[in-house]
């Protein structure tokens, strides 16, 4: 089964302290959510207001349209899959995963059975009779997971499930994750502080900082069309460059920066409306950089720079810039492997306009 979430306004206080600030969130049947951000940022305390673990101080919950604000863990029809997904060590797999079929009061030939379906669906079913013990971390987790979708929850919350697993397997995880609730079609809520992670499983992304919600929408929006500083510094790397809006018509907006001057569409102004006089901050990804001469046409100029330090990354250069015109700006671009670069080289630098995003200036860092 699966079904939508609708959160709205959940505000939570633990004494004068909030953790979680008028958030509101609709979440589609079958949806995989990713809840991004740094450490205390109230994704946890999000999640187990979902779960029932904690009551909103105010706000509401509703699931499959039903209000779930002050109904019990056991009464809602979510599971939660914590980071420490603690197997009994005694139980066979499939004792694992038929155990909240046996707490149903589920008969044990059907548990078997579906039990074993679960552990067909993460690959585990000629594990079936092996203890937890026997297995490495990843088909731990893979157990867990079985054991957390073989009650048929209607959502599914995972709070940092790869936390504990080895960058690799990790991503290995992340893969079988995603392709796993596509075939289940189980609404899942998933935390995470690892934007990489995030990129990988979400259909969208919700990046929270202090309390609130900082941008919501899939992964590429998030990327190319951040709404706030934060969310663009926190989903990968990001130049910020200060700029003044000259003059707004209807083709976009005229910008003057300390590297030149450069004309952005209105839709790539994310946070509001260009205004002519006022400051905003341009969010440049380091790959959306090029060395003008190599990208005439794809570019404008944006000014001179001198490679400051160089490091190769195998698929590119990663360079850190000094901005001729505007020395207390240092910039990090990515050049392709072909270019003959070193410190000390002068390097004319371009950047499609349709790459840049103003941000508005009153944005959180
Ligand atoms: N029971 C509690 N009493 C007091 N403060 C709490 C309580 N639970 C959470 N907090 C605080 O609320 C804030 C948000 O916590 P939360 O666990 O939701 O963060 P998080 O984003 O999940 O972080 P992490 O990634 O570290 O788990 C933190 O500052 C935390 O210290």
């Amino acid at each position: 089964m699966t079904a939508p979430v609708s959160i709205e306004n959940a505000t939570k206080t633990f004494g004068s302290f909030t953790a979680l600030d008028d958030v509101s969130l609709d979440i589609a049947a079958g949806e995989f959510i990713v809840l991004l951000g740094p450490s205390g940022c109230g994704k946890t305390t999000l999640l187990s207001i979902l779960g029932g673990f904690l009551s909103p101080t105010k706000g509401r919950i509703a699931i499959g349209g039903r209000d779930m604000t002050n109904v019990p863990p056991a009464r809602r029809p979510t599971t939660t899959m914590f980071q420490d997904y603690a197997l009994f060590p005694h139980m066979k797999l499939k004792d694992n995963v038929g155990f909240g079929l046996r707490m149903r009061g589920v008969g044990k030939a059907e548990r078997e059975e579906r039990a074993k379906g679960f552990l067909d669906l993460v690959g585990l079913k000629a594990s079936a009779d092996k203890k937890p013990h026997e297995l490495s971390g990843g088909q731990r987790q893979r157990v867990a997971l079985a054991r957390a979708l073989a009650v048929d929850p209607d959502v599914l919350l995972l709070d940092e499930p790869l936390g504990a697993l080895d960058l690799k397997l990790r991503r290995q995880m992340q893969d079988e994750l995603k392709s796993i609730q596509k075939r289940v079609g189980t609404t899942f809520v998933h935390v995470t502080h690892d934007q990489e992670e995030a990129m990988a499983i979400a259909d969208r992304i919700v990046v929270m900082n202090q309390g609130k919600i900082e941008d919501c929408g899939p992964p590429s929006d998030i990327y190319m069309r951040p709404r706030s500083r934060f969310s663009a510094g926190f989903m990968g790397e990001a130049n910020f460059v200060p700029a003044k809006v000259k003059s707004v018509d209807v083709g976009g907006a005229k910008l003057e920066t300390p590297i030149g001057s450069i004309v952005i569409a209105r839709s790539n102004f994310t946070g509001g409306a260009p205004v002519e006089g006022r400051t905003v901050t341009l969010c440049i990804r380091p790959e959306h950089f090029r060395r003008a001469t190599e990208a005439a046409e794809l570019g404008t100029a944006l000014g001179e720079a001198v490679v400051t330090g160089i490091a190769f990354f195998g698929t590119h250069y990663r360079c850190h810039l000094k901005a001729t015109d505007a020395p207390g700006l240092s910039i990090v671009a990515h050049m392709p492997q072909s270019a003959e670069l070193v410190e000390g080289t002068r390097v004319a630098l371009a950047v499609n306009p349709a790459d840049i995003v103003a941000l508005p200036d009153h944005a959180r860092n």
